[in-house]
């Protein structure tokens, strides 16, 4: 016997973003930050050291890095809950920090602490009110935000019984409560478990596929992978790439995220090899390796390895192999993922590498 579990998020709808908001939301240029402890020089730390970025309408715009890179730091100038030390931010062309910016941001911190005799409705109630909102439009609201993170039914229990799961779309919930053109979300699926983390992450999918702008910090590779369309990875206080995902572009980055590299061991008469090689070599990128495994007395068996942008191109080269009449043994791709460029570049601002900085 089957039984169906009926999933509380299943037909939860998601208002349209306002469609008066469009063009870039977030636009930091330059920013810098520094922490003094004391009066000494050597007691300064460079949290951010010239960043910039821009996240446009609709984009959910992750900040991925390490431990210590400089992403509360950001969010925190977003928020204006610290001054920058120099260079700009901005919210909807207003002064990031300002009344009016503020107004139309919804935050959830990294751990938003609800108040214990609260339930999930009161909570949203007493959220609301902060935000000035009236009691029509907070019964409202709260309907539509509760059904949306899947507590429709949980709303009257205390929270005291909720996990940290239900906790965290709480969060998101009271984050949403006034409608706020911009959600900022400082780690939110830190500290969850996995059932946790993928129920927060579905209702981030939900907003994102509504097309509302968020703009969240994460060290967690995946989960940012999974929910946003753009990022930009910072360590040590800078942003070492950034882009729509799959295409990040920076000064540092070798390999772009999308493209293949492809292994493989060849069989090679040993009179074909000179013309097999001079037709690979303008296909192969620039980190391309020929390595001569072993001799025979007629035939060279060779360990290649290339790149290759799509899959077209690996046809092509299988093409120009087999026309030489050289046999492949073994083919192997390997697609670089967001993982290989992220470690490539904080390798190279942070080294050595702390064993930590990946979770
Ligand atoms: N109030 C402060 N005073 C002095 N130094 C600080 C302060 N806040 C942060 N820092 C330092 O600034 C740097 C950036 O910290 P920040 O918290 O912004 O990084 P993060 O990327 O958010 O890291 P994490 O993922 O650990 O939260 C770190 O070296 C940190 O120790």
């Amino acid at each position: 016997m089957s039984s169906t579990v009926a999933d509380p998020m299943e037909d939860a709808t998601v208002p349209e973003a306002e469609p008066s908001v469009a063009g870039t939301i977030v636009a930091v240029d330059g920013l810098k930050k520094v922490y003094r402890s004391g009066w000494l020089k050597s007691g300064q730390v460079h949290a951010l050291s010239g960043v910039s970025l821009h996240a446009d309408a609709g984009q959910v715009f992750g900040l991925l890095g390490p431990n210590g890179a400089g992403k509360t730091t950001l969010i925190k100038i977003l928020l204006g809950v610290i001054r920058s030390s120099g260079g700009s931010a901005s919210l909807f062309g207003l002064p990031a920090g300002s009344a009016a910016a503020r107004r139309r941001v919804g935050y959830l911190p990294e751990s938003l602490r609800v108040d214990r005799h609260h339930t999930a409705r009161t909570a949203l109630k007493y959220y609301g009110r902060l935000s000035g909102l009236d009691a029509a439009t907070i019964q409202q609201r709260s309907d539509e935000l509760l059904k949306l993170v899947g507590l429709e039914g949980r709303d009257r229990e205390s929270v005291k019984r909720f996990s940290k799961g239900m906790l965290q779309r709480l969060g998101l919930a009271q984050a949403l409560m006034h409608d706020p053109d911009l959600l900022v979300l400082d780690e939110p699926t830190d500290g969850l478990d996995p059932v946790g983390r993928s129920e927060v992450r579905r209702v981030i999918e939900r907003l994102r596929d509504s097309g509302k702008t968020i703009f969240l910090n994460s060290h967690i590779l995946h989960e940012v992978e999974l929910v946003c369309t753009h990022l930009a990875i910072m360590a040590k206080g800078r942003v070492l790439a950034s882009g729509p995902i799959g295409q990040l572009s920076g000064p540092g980055l070798e390999v772009p995220t999308s493209s293949l590299t492809i292994h493989m061991d060849l069989e090679v008469e040993r009179s074909r090899l000179e013309t097999l090689q001079s037709e690979l070599e303008p296909m192969m990128g620039a980190d391309a390796a020929w390595q001569l495994v072993r001799s025979s007395p007629d035939t060279d068996r060779w360990r290649v390895q290339l790149s290759c942008d799509d899959q077209s191109d690996v046809d092509a080269t299988v093409d120009v192999i087999r026309e030489h009449q050289a046999s492949i043994l073994t083919l192997q791709p390997h697609r670089h993922t967001l993982e290989d460029t992220f470690m490539q570049l904080v390798r190279q601002a942070h080294s050595p590498v702390e064993p930590d900085v990946l979770n």
